[in-house]
This record gives structure tokens, sequence and C-alpha cells, in this order.
């Protein structure tokens, strides 16, 4: 997985608004270097040596740094996280220099640091995420688990566009159903399908190592039997009739194949979109009806939104 540095010159007064919007973001670590730190008078009584390096702080102000999973919905995330910090001037916080920098994280460095911020996480009634490396204790019976190791494909099952179609799995899966997940990732959402009681699963994506990642983490699942995972764009040459789609990919994906969703769907059948920001919302609910799915829920989750279409 790459990361993304955010990186913001700001004030003492703007420093805790702003680690909430990025936490809020989705940013797991929050680094504060503020000078004031760096000034401040320490005592050295029990021959204590402080070694703090000035390069380290700014001359002035603080710099708020967080880091961002490099995935396709970076590039709303930020400006997301922009609009949301100059809307902080509303309520006259003082946002100082607000000089914002991105830059990519050296991936050797990071190639383990990362999992640091990566910790179970419960993402919905039922489900908890848990990234391989850790250990957990299931507090009630009948949660149900997915154990990830995200690798470098998209997925540590926390985006809330991932938690919005878990979120609608967990409503319109039925034990028996046959699912297609369009653009699967590290595999979770077939792996939440399986887990939910699918009888098949067909898990398609175009880059092969999110093919890769999905199939050791089906395997470290138990749903290999169920799941079949390929590379595949969209939909193209896959055939029903099916009970479900589920697709966590950007709206201007999901418009280009709406139509054949709606082929290779059951009468009755369910089509999970999500990966939707709000401002493009209409555009694929229009989609959506324009091709004779009627929309039975909404989702939203911060600036996401998810539908679930039935084909009437
Ligand atoms: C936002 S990620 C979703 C991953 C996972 N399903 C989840 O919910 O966390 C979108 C995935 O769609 C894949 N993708 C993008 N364009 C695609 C296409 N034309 N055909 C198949 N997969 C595609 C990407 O490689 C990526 O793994």
């Amino acid at each position: 997985m790459k990361w993304s540095e955010f990186s913001i010159h700001t004030t003492q007064e703007a420093v805790e608004p702003i680690s909430n919007i990025l936490h809020e973001a989705g940013a797991s670590g929050v680094v504060i270097e503020d000078i004031a730190d760096y000034e401040k008078e320490r005592s050295t009584s029990l021959g204590e040596i402080y070694q703090l390096n000035p390069s380290d702080y700014p001359e002035e102000g603080v710099i708020v740094k967080a880091y961002l999973p490099v995935n396709s919905f970076l590039g709303e995330t930020v400006d997301a996280i922009k609009a949301s910090i100059n809307n902080l001037l509303i309520y006259d916080i003082d946002l100082g220099r607000n000089h914002v920098t991105i830059s990519e994280v050296n991936e050797e460095e990071w190639a383990t640091a990362w999992k640091k911020y990566y910790h179970p996480v419960k993402i919905s009634e039922k489900f908890t995420i848990v990234p391989t490396w850790e250990i957990y204790e299931p507090v009630s019976s009948d949660e149900l688990i997915i154990e990830l190791d995200p690798g470098m494909a998209f997925g540590t099952g926390t985006h809330p566009t991932t938690v919005l179609c878990i979120q609608a799995l967990e409503d319109t899966v039925v034990k028996g159903d046959t699912v297609v997940d369009v653009g699967t990732g590290s595999g979770v959402l077939s792996i939440a399908a399986g887990l939910l009681g699918a009888k098949e699963v067909t898990a398609l994506d175009l880059d092969h190592v999110a093919v890769e990642s999905a199939k050791l983490n089906c395997k470290i699942n138990k749903v290999h039997n169920i799941v079949n995972v390929s590379q595949n764009n969209l939909l193209d040459g896959i055939e029903g009739p099916v009970d479900l789609i589920v697709s966590n990919i950007l709206a201007e994906i999901i418009v280009r194949f709406i139509d054949k969703a709606y082929e290779i769907l059951k009468p009755n059948g369910t089509f999970i979109t999500s990966g939707i920001i709000q401002n493009k919302k209409l555009e694929v609910k229009e989609a959506l009806e324009r091709t004779g799915f009627t929309i039975e829920e909404t989702l939203v989750m911060e600036d996401w939104v998810a539908f679930i279409a039935k084909k009437k």
C-alpha cells in the first residue's frame, strides 16, 4: 500500500479541529510538530538530555501531518479535507498560513510501519475487521470476523464506502445467493458475502495485485471454496442470472456498467453501488432509475453515498 502525507502549516488554535477533520477523513495517525514543544524549558534535574532536532520543527506555528492511503478516492478526500479546514474560518478559528502540501511517502519506510495504525474495528452490527497480524477475541458469539491483509490492494475494510457496502450486504444477502463483486480490491466484500451465507461469489478486479490479494484473503477467511477471484474489466463477459451485484467503484465507473448489471440480475435481484461522492449522487440515481432499477435504500456516511437498488 502506498501512503500520502498530508501536511498543513497552521496555528496552535487550529490543531485540534484540524486533527478531528483528518481523523474523520480516515487518517489513522496525526503527527504534530509545534515550535512551542521545541522551545519548552525541560527539567534536567535527573540528568536527562534532550536532543530535539530543530529541523523537525517549523520556525513558527504548527505543522500537522496525517497519512492517507493512496487509492482512487485520494483526490476527493484531499479536496474534502481542504474544504472542511477552510470552513473553520466561519467559526473565527485562525488558520495561520493554512499552507497544505501533499507528498508520497517512501514505500520502503512504510512497508511495515503503517501496520501500527490498523487495529480491529467493528464496522457494522455483525462484522469486525481484524488485521491478520492482530490477535482478537470476539466479543459475542454471533460476531462475524473478517481477517484482512490489505497489502498493496485497496480495502482495509474501514473506508466509509466499504463500510456502507458491508452494511448493505448485511441487510440483503440471503443464504444460498449468487453474488458478483465488481472491483473486489482486497476481497473484503466477497468475504463478507461468503460469511453471510452466499453460495457462490464471483470477485472481479482489473488490477492483478488486487486479484492476488483477494485470493489470499479469501483463503485466510476460509471462503476460497465459495469465492472465485479473477482479473476482469467490470462485468465484461460475465453471464447471469445472479441474485446480487455489489460494487464499490467511483460514480464515473458505475454508470458505465449499470445496463449490464441489470441484464445479468434475476428479476427482483439487488444491485449495491458505493463509492459515490455526494455531488455525484443524482447522476448515479438517475442512471439506475433510467435503466429500470428502483432505489430501495440510500445509505450515507460522511461525504459518501451507497444505493441498494432492485431490478423490478
Ligand atoms: C475503491 S476500491 C474497492 C475495493 C473493495 N471492494 C472495497 O470495498 O474496499 C475499487 C476497486 O475497483 C478496481 N477497479 C477499478 N476499475 C476497474 C474495472 N474497470 N474493472 C474491474 N475493477 C476495477 C480497483 O482496482 C480497486 O481494487
